[in-house]
């Protein structure tokens, strides 16, 4: 007869309840993983996540050296969480434009996630279905027809101005100037008065954009995003993230009251209430996109809109549209900074367009006709793109894609960066060639929208392509044409040349932000 003591007892107990719940998991992971696409093998419960938290590097590098392995469609597990990610320019056009509306929804999103997005109520965020529907159509209409562009025109002039005065005073200061910090803040200021109707001062934007920065970083996936059995043990995080919305909230409030009582003061400014208004009211009733926000009847939220979403849609006009054009431009003038061949031909292109009088205005229209130009921003994002995803998608109802299974819950990762680094797409595709883009060029009938195929796609396609491509893309011409007659670029004497390696902060942006001396265009010396 074999004896048995106690402690042997428990151990042989202990080691059968483990082997059991893991075999129970390995099951249901099993049947979980039926015909989705090809992946790296998991472990139990936490399936690959904890490989790619081993890795400490940006998740776009992940992914990049995985598909050399699984190819253009692959699953990742992540905890509770099925990723499919998809990186060729078919498989891409198949999802995002000829089953677009199949592949047009969102995932579902953290508490911290829809504590900024208002429960999924603002354009990025929100389902595919009639709310979206309803605020994308208002986005468009109050922010980006021709109209609308036109009607904005002074507000770029009365921020560029600014930039220009801030620039030559960083440079008489410390002999250079940085670059994006600079961007962002004029784009930024752009959109502030485009939401709001009012020149807001330069250091409360500097409020705003804090704000948003920390809001970008406390939104990023995080553990309990993949793991939501651990969430009561994050609840500190999330309190951390209920204090970063009241700070976001008694930011932009006053901005929302302030626009408010000047429309209901029929667009007159009070001026029997003592002391200056705290804002400068510039555009008049209906001008600014907060006034269609006001009254707008949305089927979900009876009532209308509170003030937590009139906060929550202004935030996504300029979070959505300051990073990403700030971060094109400052790989563009890193580009021009290199290469002033390049830079000297962009500046005599603008001179033969608008003259070398710095008073005079540069319009739309003037930069619709610089060709080079227009090619050497098209080259950048080709090579550069802002983000090397776009946002997360999901499928609508359970489907299929390339034969495998994509369940409804799942999170569909589009890896559009690749498109632009494909060799059977590209030729050279590392080289930055802007003449790629110009008559004759291989790029130049490339579709930015993707609808006849898939070469390049920096604002997404589909469905969901960015609806502001066009505002986006005319912010970072003017400033790139003004930048340029207003000034020569050069590496700041004594340094050396910029480095142009990358660096993943929500957008790819250089790991050294580029700084540069100017030197003024004078009329007389040209
Ligand atoms: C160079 C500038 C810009 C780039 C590269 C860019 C890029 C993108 C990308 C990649 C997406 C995701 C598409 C998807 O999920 O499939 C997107 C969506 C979006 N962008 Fe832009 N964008 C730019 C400028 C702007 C500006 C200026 C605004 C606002 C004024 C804006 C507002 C939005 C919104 C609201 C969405 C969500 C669309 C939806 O889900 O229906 N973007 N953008």
């Amino acid at each position: 007869m074999m004896l048995i003591d106690f402690t042997d007892l428990i151990l042989l107990v202990t080691t059968t309840i483990l082997a059991v719940l893991w075999w129970r998991s390995f099951q249901k992971a099993s049947k979980a993983t039926d015909g989705l696409p090809p992946g790296p093998p998991g472990w139990p419960l936490v399936g690959n996540l904890v490989q790619v938290i081993l890795q400490r590097r940006p998740f776009m590098y992940v992914v990049r050296d995985l598909r050399l392995k699984y190819g253009p469609i692959f699953t990742l597990k992540m905890g509770a969480r099925t990723m499919v990610i998809i990186s060729s320019s078919d498989l891409i056009h198949e999802a995002l434009v000829k089953r677009g509306p199949v592949f047009a929804n969102r995932p579902p999103d953290s508490p911290t996630r829809l504590l900024f997005s208002c429960g999924k109520c603002t354009v990025n965020s929100a389902h595919y279905g009639p709310l979206w529907r309803t605020l994308r159509r208002n986005f468009v209409a109050e922010l980006v027809t021709p109209t609308r562009v036109k009607q904005f025109s002074w507000i770029r002039e009365w921020a560029i101005s600014n930039h220009f005065e801030r620039l030559r005073a960083e440079f008489r200061k410390t002999g250079s100037v940085e670059f994006l910090a600079n961007c962002r803040l004029t784009i930024c200021s752009i959109l502030c008065c485009i939401c709001f109707g009012a020149k807001v001062p330069e250091s409360h934007v500097r409020e705003i954009e804090q704000v948003m920065k920390e809001v970008m970083l406390i939104s990023t996936l995080k553990l309990p995003d993949f793991l939501p059995a651990l969430s009561p043990l994050f609840r500190k995080e999330f309190n951390v993230a209920k204090k970063l919305r009241k700070r976001q909230l008694d930011c932009m409030l006053p901005l929302v009251r302030a626009r408010r009582a000047f429309l209901k003061n029929g667009g007159k400014i009070d001026h029997t209430s003592e002391g200056a208004p705290e804002f400068e009211m510039v555009s008049g009733v209906g001008e600014a996109y907060i006034d269609s926000l006001f009254d707008m009847e949305v089927e979900e939220k009876k009532g209308g809109l509170g003030e937590d979403e009139l906060v929550t849609l202004c935030s996504e006009v300029m979070s959505a549209g300051t990073d990403t054009s700030a971060t094109a431009l400052e790989w563009v003038m890193l580009h021009l900074v290199l290469d002033p061949v390049v830079q000297d031909r962009v500046y005599k292109e603008v001179v033969a367009k608008v003259g070398m009088d710095k008073s005079r205005k540069i319009t739309e229209t003037d930069v619709e006709g610089m060709t080079y130009l227009q090619a050497v921003v098209k080259e950048t994002l080709r090579r550069h793109p802002p983000s090397h995803f776009v946002l997360s998608h999901a499928a609508t109802h359970d489907t299929e894609l390339a034969g495998y299974r994509i369940p409804a819950n799942a999170n569909v990762e589009f890896y559009t960066a690749w498109v632009t680094q494909d060799p059977s797409i590209w030729t050279d595709p590392d080289k930055w060639q802007p003449e790629r883009f110009l008559e004759g060029g291989e790029g130049y009938d490339a579709d930015i929208t993707g609808t006849r195929g898939v070469r390049m796609m920096p604002f997404g396609v589909g469905r969901r392509i960015c609806p502001a491509a066009t505002l986006g893309m005319l912010h970072v011409h003017l400033m790139m044409a003004r930048m340029v007659r207003e000034f020569k670029w050069i590496v700041v004497p004594g340094e050396q040349p910029p480095d142009p390696t990358e660096m993943f902060a929500f957008t790819v942006v250089l790991k050294e932000p580029l700084r540069a001396a100017i030197v003024e265009r004078d009329d007389n010396h040209e």
